[in-house]
């Protein structure tokens, strides 16, 4: 995927990156980016909230961190967290070839370790935008941890990739249900496949 960036994009122009890394994993080698279909409804989300302080857990090879950086307004900054240093060393060299080095820091560890630290570490006092797009099964613990730790304000909006394919049953029954969230459906597909997957957009009423 690297390579694929490396020979197919233009340094400094992150739509070139997204859609070199699109190509390659549609014809080449499938790829677990969000996709340029769900991508879409990603982007328009992320615009809607203008966000200040964005989160992504699971920066995987930094397909949707340049999605995100990207639509970013000036002196708007977005922390992404990996827990797999190969996947890390990738995202790294893909976000600093679409040239957003200066708006995304990548932090490299556990989500459960980290998430308590963000505001000690980074001055963080909370977040307007979350994608979450990491391991399933920690969804809800981390938007547990999350709200524990004081890190999502009245309206901050968490949106999650996958909420049908593989799918996150336990998370999705906390936001719909919990009087704390206001959560939505977006249809969408599988990345670059025919097969149903979409994003649940929740909005944290504090
Ligand atoms: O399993 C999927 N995604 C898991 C994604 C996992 C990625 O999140 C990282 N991570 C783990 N913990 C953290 C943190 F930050 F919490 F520490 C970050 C992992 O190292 C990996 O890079 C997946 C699978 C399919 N599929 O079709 O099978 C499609 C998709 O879009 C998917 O996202
Ligand atoms: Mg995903």
């Amino acid at each position: 995927m690297l390579k694929a960036v490396q020979k197919n994009a233009t340094k400094g122009d992150p739509q070139s990156v997204i859609s070199a890394i699109d190509h390659y994993c549609r014809n080449k080698e499938w790829a677990m980016n969000v996709g340029d279909d769900k991508g879409l409804i990603l982007d328009s989300v992320l615009t809607e909230v203008n966000p200040s302080a964005a989160l992504e857990l699971g920066t995987y090879c930094g397909y949707s961190t340049v999605r995100i950086a990207r639509l970013l307004s000036p002196g708007s900054k977005l922390i992404t967290v990996e827990f797999n240093p190969a996947f890390a060393a990738v995202a790294r060299q893909i976000i600093a070839y679409a040239g957003l080095q200066d708006k995304v820091t990548l932090v490299e560890g556990p989500s459960g370790d980290l998430i308590p630290k963000l505001r000690e570490r980074f001055g963080v006092k909370s977040f307007d935008f979350v994608f979450l797009d990491h391991w399933k099964d920690r969804y809800l613990l981390d938007t547990k941890l999350l709200e524990d730790c004081g890190l999502l304000q009245k309206g901050t909006v968490l949106l999650a990739d996958n909420v049908i394919c593989p799918g996150t049953p336990e998370y999705l029954k906390y936001v719909r249900s919990s009087p704390r969230y206001e959560s939505r459906y977006y249809k969408s597909n599988l990345e670059y496949t025919k097969l149903e997957d979409g994003l649940e957009k929740s909005v944290f009423l504090g």
